[in-house]
């Protein structure tokens, strides 16, 4: 076999031409057609060169399909860990509640556009339950409180763990009375809760509700449920109190 003969000047310069002999064997094949002889022999050589062509390309393919799925993969795999990084970012990992920071993102968004109700609970003399069951039992009665939460407002408000046992209720549109209708029966629900062994006390909380206008400021509202909040601890806890 001759020389390979290179197909694309510059690119063949830079690196040996994959396909030189079956270009070569096309060659041949062309003047073999131009000048009437000597036929099979180029045919014979064209058939091999093309049939290698041919393995080759499908070698090629399946490479690229391999990298191509690989690829893919690795994508997928990037996107699932920035959806949980996003998520660790976002929520408290004891409760899967939204932490501090992302209340504090999502109420402004929604002072943007609706008036809120803004209800802050904390749970009624926590220390003692700690100190009575064990830490271990506190954290379940915190896993508990929120999960009460998470049923009474189904979905229509966002929930969030924004101290130790303090947790907050955005909701979007109510009036000052509906607010202070859900700070109540988010209370009653926390108090009528039947708390996991070895809990056998009841647990409370205490509610601080604030009304806000569109376009207040977060700080304002939440603000004015923590003095609410103040004024409920201060009446004897297990009550709800609405900022005025
Ligand atoms: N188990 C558990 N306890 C926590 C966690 N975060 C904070 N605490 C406890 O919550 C308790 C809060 O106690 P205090 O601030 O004195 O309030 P309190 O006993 O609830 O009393 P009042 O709020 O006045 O009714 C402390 O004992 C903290 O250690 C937690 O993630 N898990």
């Amino acid at each position: 076999m001759t020389a390979p003969v290179p197909i694309f000047g510059a690119v063949a310069d830079a690196e040996p031409d994959l396909f030189a002999a079956e270009q070569h064997a096309l060659e041949q094949a062309r003047r073999a057609a131009a000048h009437e002889h000597n036929h099979q022999c180029a045919l014979r050589e064209l058939v091999a060169h093309y049939e290698r062509l041919l393995r080759e390309s499908r070698r090629l393919v399946q490479r690229s399909d391999r990298a191509e799925r690989q690829m893919n993969q690795l994508n997928a795999r990037l996107q699932e860990m920035a959806t949980q990084l996003e998520y660790r970012a976002t929520h408290d990992p004891l409760t899967g509640a939204l932490n501090r920071g992302a209340v504090i993102e999502h109420a402004r968004s929604c002072l943007l556009l609706h008036d809120i109700v803004l209800v802050v609970l904390d749970i009624d003399f926590f220390k003692q339950v700690n100190d009575t069951y064990g830490h271990p039992a506190g954290d379940t009665v915190i896993q508990a409180v929120v999960a009460c939460l998470t049923e009474m407002v189904e979905g229509q408000a966002f929930i969030g763990r924004v101290g130790g046992e303090e947790f907050s209720v955005v909701w979007p549109g109510l009036n000052q009375v509906q607010g202070l209708a859900l700070g109540e029966r988010l209370r009653q629900a926390i108090a009528n809760t039947e708390w996991p062994a070895p809990i056998t006390a009841p647990v409370t909380a205490s509610v601080g509700v604030s009304w806000s206008a569109r376009g207040s400021t977060f700080e304002q509202a939440y603000f004015r449920a923590d003095q609410a909040l103040y004024r409920a601890k201060r009446s004897g806890r297990n009550c709800v109190r609405m900022a005025d």
